[in-house]
């Protein structure tokens, strides 16, 4: 419906512009020949227009619609739209002008203060940051502090504790046989690192020539605790044997290696008991799970000799090759005028043979030679890794390793692998005290003078000076080189000799312990045959 005055304005519109081409067309009709030329330009125009307005008309626009609004003509849109392809040049700000307001009251006053520079210094950049990282630190430590329990030992500043169980990861569990195996201890927190930092040598667990130890393993479902020995001892992973198997490689922890201990790696080497309450639960144990350690605890210490806070021995590493010759030991001795240390001989069953490992592969080994009796069901019990330990430390004369095993009835132990014992070559004054209980009037005179020789010896220390070639020793280029020289030199009887096994062994080389008293009992059997007693034989 349109309204009534449009629709005539419409009809109108229409209307004269149908008539114009209907006038033109009749004018050009009726032209004649004179009168064109001179009107020729106005009546092409003229026509041109008149043509299109006539096509215009015929024209159909089916996408408008009659009834839409006619379009707005001028709008400036398109001058809008349009690129501006001037560039833009700032002006500074002296040169703009403006005219719509007038300056404000106190332009200049204003203009001057935010004009005037800020001083920016150090303080004024640092503070706020570092105030705002305090908070969060603090707040980060509120939370840590209210929000985690503090496991134990957790915050301790030593590796082990004799009186408080520190966790310990299984790093790796190395099964030699179906009851011997090898693993491989990571300490689960690092917090006593920090204390090891400064003072680590003397922190260090392996730095002890002059005892053996253990710690305790706890089994926590039943609380029950059992005592083994650490090895300075960890596998270095990913070797190739000469199998080819890409196996990991057991070595000595070398206290060269500014590692603290190798972070506290240790290992132990377990024998597994069917019902063995501990043995059972340690060998049980996965790669990342835990134990718990108690420690450590001094079982026996050896006897003092002065000559080993005078002296330390080169480190065992690995490979005799890699091992230093001992080339100071016998300038030390003649300089201060001090007798040998004393020569061990050690009896060991199974995972016996431990204690004696710890002695010869800590970082201060033994200074005197020793003679290990091992005794084993067969001879793989070992296992490749401590087997080839051994045999090193045999081919660098300083120990002396005999065999026994039980597949092997010619080899096992008795009274032929045991020889009648020596004296001391040094004896402290605690040590006569107790040692006077099982010595004759002789003996006992025989040791103070050799005592009141070496106390003068170790007091004049400071003023000694090598002053000759006979002063020295051999010089050696490797420890090889020196293992082949002393090996051919006899070897003075030991004077101390240490058991350790299961309780069947040790009654048989050296009477049973008293265990109800917890003491040594008296010593019999092998040992006891041959004349030794209690002065001189310890049951681990
Ligand atoms: C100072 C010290 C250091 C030690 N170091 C080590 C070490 O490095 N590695 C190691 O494996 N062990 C070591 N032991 C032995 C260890 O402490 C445990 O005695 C052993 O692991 C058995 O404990 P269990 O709880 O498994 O067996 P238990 O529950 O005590 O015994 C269960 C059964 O196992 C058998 N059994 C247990 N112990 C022996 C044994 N010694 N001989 C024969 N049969 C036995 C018995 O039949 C017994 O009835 C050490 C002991 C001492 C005192």
């Amino acid at each position: 419906m349109f309204p009534l005055r449009q629709l005539r304005v419409g009809r109108s519109h229409l209307t004269s512009r149908r008539l114009i081409p209907l006038r033109y067309n009749s004018n050009s009709s009726n032209n004649n020949k004179q009168s064109k030329p001179e009107d020729e330009e106005e009546s092409k125009e003229v026509s041109k227009k008149n043509d299109a307005d006539s096509i215009d008309q015929f024209k159909i626009k089916p996408s408008t619609s009659r009834a839409a609004p006619a379009p707005l003509e001028n709008t400036g849109i398109e001058q809008l739209m349009r690129k501006d392809t001037k560039p833009y040049i700032p002006k500074l700000k002296h040169q703009r002008l403006t005219h719509e307001y007038p300056d404000l009251p106190n332009a200049d006053e204003y203009t001057n203060m935010v004009k005037t520079p800020k001083t920016i210094t150090r303080w004024t950049r640092y503070v706020p940051k570092m105030l705002t990282a305090l908070v969060v630190a603090w707040c980060g430590y509120t939370y840590y502090v209210w929000m985690t329990d503090v496991e134990e030992g957790e915050e301790s500043t030593e590796l082990l504790d004799p009186d408080e169980f520190h966790k310990f990861i299984v790093t790796h569990k190395e099964q030699i046989d179906d009851e011997h195996y090898l693993i491989e201890l990571v300490p689960k927190f690092d917090h006593w690192q920090y204390s090891f930092m400064g003072n680590g040598e003397s922190k260090s667990v392996w730095n002890g020539s002059d005892r053996f130890w253990s710690v305790e393993i706890k089994q926590p479902d039943t609380n029950v605790v059992r005592s083994y020995t650490p090895l300075p001892l960890y596998f270095m992973k990913s070797e190739y044997t000469k199998n080819n198997l890409r196996k990991p490689l057991l070595k000595i922890i070398n206290p060269e290696a500014e590692e603290f201990d190798k972070g506290g790696t240790m290992c132990i080497y377990v024998k597994r008991y069917d019902n063995g309450e501990v043995s059972r639960y340690i060998t049980d144990r996965k790669i990342g799970d835990v134990l718990e350690l108690r420690g450590p605890r001094t079982e026996f210490k050896l006897p003092y000799h002065p000559l080993r806070t005078l002296h330390s021995r080169p480190i065992f590493r690995d490979l005799p090759s890699k091992t230093e010759p001992d080339n100071m030991l016998e300038t030390v001795k003649r300089v201060n005028n001090l007798p040998d240390v004393d020569n061990l001989v050690f009896y060991a069953a199974g995972t016996g043979i431990a204690p004696v490992l710890q002695l010869l592969l800590s970082q201060k080994p033994y200074l005197g030679h020793v003679a290990i009796h091992y005794s084993a069901k067969t001879p793989t019990e070992l296992g490749e890794g401590l087997q080839r330990f051994l045999f090193f430390l045999d081919k660098l004369d300083r120990v002396t390793l005999t065999c026994h095993y039980d597949t092997e009835p010619r080899s096992v132990l008795g009274a032929k692998d045991v020889l009648k014992p020596a004296l001391p070559n040094y004896v402290s004054p605690l040590s006569l005290e107790n040692k006077a209980k099982f010595l004759n009037e002789d003996e006992i005179k025989e040791l103070q003078e050799k005592m009141d020789l070496e106390n003068t010896a170790v007091l004049d220390i400071p003023d000694k000076l090598i002053q000759s070639a006979a002063d020295r020793g051999d010089y050696f280029e490797t420890a090889l080189e020196q293992a082949i020289k002393t090996a051919k030199m006899p070897k003075k009887p030991a004077s101390l000799a240490i058991v350790c096994g299961p309780e069947g062994y040790i009654d048989y080389v050296a009477g049973p312990k008293d265990l109800i008293r917890d003491e040594q009992g008296k010593v019999a059997g092998l040992l006891g045959d041959k004349k030794w007693d209690n002065s001189n034989v310890y049951k681990l």
